[in-house]
Parts: C-alpha cells; structure tokens; sequence
C-alpha cells in the first residue's frame, strides 16, 4: 500500500517533532488545523504541549466536535503527555472546563510527578516494543491513575518513587504514553502507531474490497 497519512494536530505543542518522527517511520505526515484536514488524515497523533491550552484552541478552531468524533468512530489516535490528558475521559488537577475527548477509559493525574521533579527521564520496556529498553523523556508529564477494563497497560515506571507508575496505554485505535518519544531519535513508538493506522486503513480496504465482491453499493463510491 501507499504510506498512510498521518495528521499531526497543528494548535499548539511540539508539531515539528512528530512531524519528523512520523515521517522517519514510513507515514505521509500532514500537520491538522480545520476539520477538512482532520477529514482526510488515516490516522491522527496529539502532541505534547498544554493540555488546558490545546483544549481551548481545539474549541476555537472548530476542532473539538469532528476529533472526538472522530477519535469514536475508531480513528488510529495518539496522544503523547498533553495528547494523553486529552484523550482521557477523566483529568484529575485540571480546570474543572478542562476539553476531555473521552478516547480512553482512563484517569490521568496532571504534572504527577510533582513539581520538584518537573522533568526526568528512565528507561522503559514498552510491550509492542522489541529491542532495547525505550529511553523515555517526561516533561512535566501525567501518569494513568486508573485504566478500565479494554485499556491495556503498555508501560509503567521501573524503579524510585514513581515506580510502578502507568505510562504507556492502548485502549483498540488509541495510544498514548505520558513520556515524548519525538524528542529522542528512537522512532520505535511511532513506527507501531504508524503500524496501527497502516491495519486500519488495510482493513478498511478489503472490507470495500468484500462488500464490491458481494455485489453490495461500494463504500467508497
Ligand atoms: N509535556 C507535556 O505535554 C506537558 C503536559 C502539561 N503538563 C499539561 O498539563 O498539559
């Protein structure tokens, strides 16, 4: 197949980074602004940034609705740190009109790690993830305080105070980690998201494909 294309939702945050990662790893990566974008996009990532802020924007750019929306109807979608907290359907230490897009069947607790430690880095195994231990950088991140029962635990924290810690989470097409992979050259999270949307749009495909040999009206028609 063609490589997918994969939206990068462009309000604010670290854009220029997963652009890149994504495109390192085999995706046609597309920045998102207006619906029309976000309609044409295989898959879509929510980069890290300010939660509150990207949510506020989200609303003035007329994004909110069609993203969660979107995200529902099974969109491939990854959330890091500031995407995580927006996919979650319940944000703990926010403003209490904090945009939650209800992706993931999770509460995350805003800048968990506290406020001493605002940035820090470990080394994770990421199930997925094969090789080496994925270096993770967190900046003023959040962690998963509860996950529901489709949500699959990908990563949590090894060792110190934070250990044991949820960072990484899968719930069907939603990802999302606490930690930034675009930001250290290991592209190994975003090759399986780019892994994901290339399974969606390949099912998608012959699901067109059955329907066109059944006789049925073609779906993309
Ligand atoms: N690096 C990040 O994305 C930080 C997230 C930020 N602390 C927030 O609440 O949105």
């Amino acid at each position: 197949m063609t490589d997918p294309v994969v939206g990068v939702l462009a309000l604010q945050g670290d854009v220029r980074e997963h652009l890149a990662a994504l495109t390192a790893s085999g995706a046609r990566a597309v920045p998102v602004r207006r619906p029309a974008e976000l309609a044409a996009v295989d898959g879509v990532v929510i980069p890290g940034g300010e939660s509150t802020t990207m949510g506020l924007l989200l609303r003035t750019f007329d994004l909110l609705e069609p993203l969660r929306a979107a995200v529902a109807g099974g969109l491939p979608t990854y959330g890091s740190c500031a995407g995580m907290i927006l996919l979650a359907s319940e944000i703990l230490d926010t403003r209490p009109d904090a945009v939650h897009l209800d992706g993931l069947d999770v509460t995350v607790r805003r800048n968990a790690f506290g406020r001493q430690v605002d940035s820090f880095e470990a080394d994770l195994d990421v199930t997925g993830v094969s090789g080496e231990p994925v270096h993770a950088v967190f900046i003023r991140a959040p962690w998963v305080e509860r996950v529901g029962p489709e949500v699959e635990v990908l990563a949590t924290v090894p060792a110190g105070p934070a250990a044991g810690r949820v960072v990484a989470v899968r719930q069907n097409s939603v990802l999302a980690t606490s930690f930034h992979p675009e930001v250290t050259g290991d592209r190994r999270i975003h090759a399986m998201f780019v892994d994901m949307v290339r399974t969606a749009v390949e099912r998608a495909e012959s699901a067109v494909s059955t329907a066109r040999a059944d006789g049925r009206p073609s779906l993309s028609a």
